[in-house]
């Protein structure tokens, strides 16, 4: 059985999050998403929804085996202890894949580092970013 671990703030899903964790579930047979605290989320504005709210919506999507808020302080301490086969990189996300394979073999744990593919709009609109989303609704609704 490989075992796949995806993660991401996962704030406001849309379908770029749906295609993301499809790809990595494809990686393998079993996918755990660790969903990062808002308190990690230091490149980007904090997201909007409860670790536990993006927790339990993204546990419900078809792809997902299991999902659960990150470790507060080390990003390592769960794939420590899940010991997955693979890790599944979203397209854009600015972590190194060979600093995270150099970490973890350090720690003691043999784990591939894939890159998923990156999901065009598939008509006129469609919005593929929580930004995106948040923007929109500013310009919208806001006064
Ligand atoms: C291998 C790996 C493990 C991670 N584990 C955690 C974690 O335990 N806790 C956490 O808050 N964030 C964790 N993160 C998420 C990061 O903190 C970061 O916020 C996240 O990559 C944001 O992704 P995004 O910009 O795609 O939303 C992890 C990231 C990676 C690459
Ligand atoms: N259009 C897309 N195609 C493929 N993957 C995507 C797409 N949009 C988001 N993802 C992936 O989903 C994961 C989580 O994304 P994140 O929670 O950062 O949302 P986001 O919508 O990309 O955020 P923002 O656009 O506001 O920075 C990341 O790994 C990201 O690469």
């Amino acid at each position: 059985m490989t075992h796949v671990i995806a993660q991401g703030t996962f704030d406001l899903l849309h379908p770029g999050h749906v295609h993301y964790l499809r790809d990595a579930a494809a990686f393998g047979d079993r996918l755990t998403v660790i969903v990062a605290r808002r308190g990690n989320v230091t490149h980007k504005e904090p997201p909007i929804l409860p670790n536990r709210q993006r927790r339990d919506m993204v546990a419900a999507l078809d792809p997902v085996d299991d999902a659960r808020v990150g470790h507060p302080e080390d990003i390592f301490a769960p794939i420590e202890e899940l010991e997955p086969d693979v890790i599944a990189l979203g397209h854009d996300q600015h972590h190194d894949e060979v600093a995270i394979e150099d970490e973890l073999a350090r720690r003691g744990v043999e784990c591939e580092v894939r890159r998923a593919s990156p999901r065009d709009p598939a008509y006129d609109g469609e919005l593929l970013s929580t930004g995106r989303i948040i923007d929109r609704i500013l310009d919208e609704r806001g006064d």
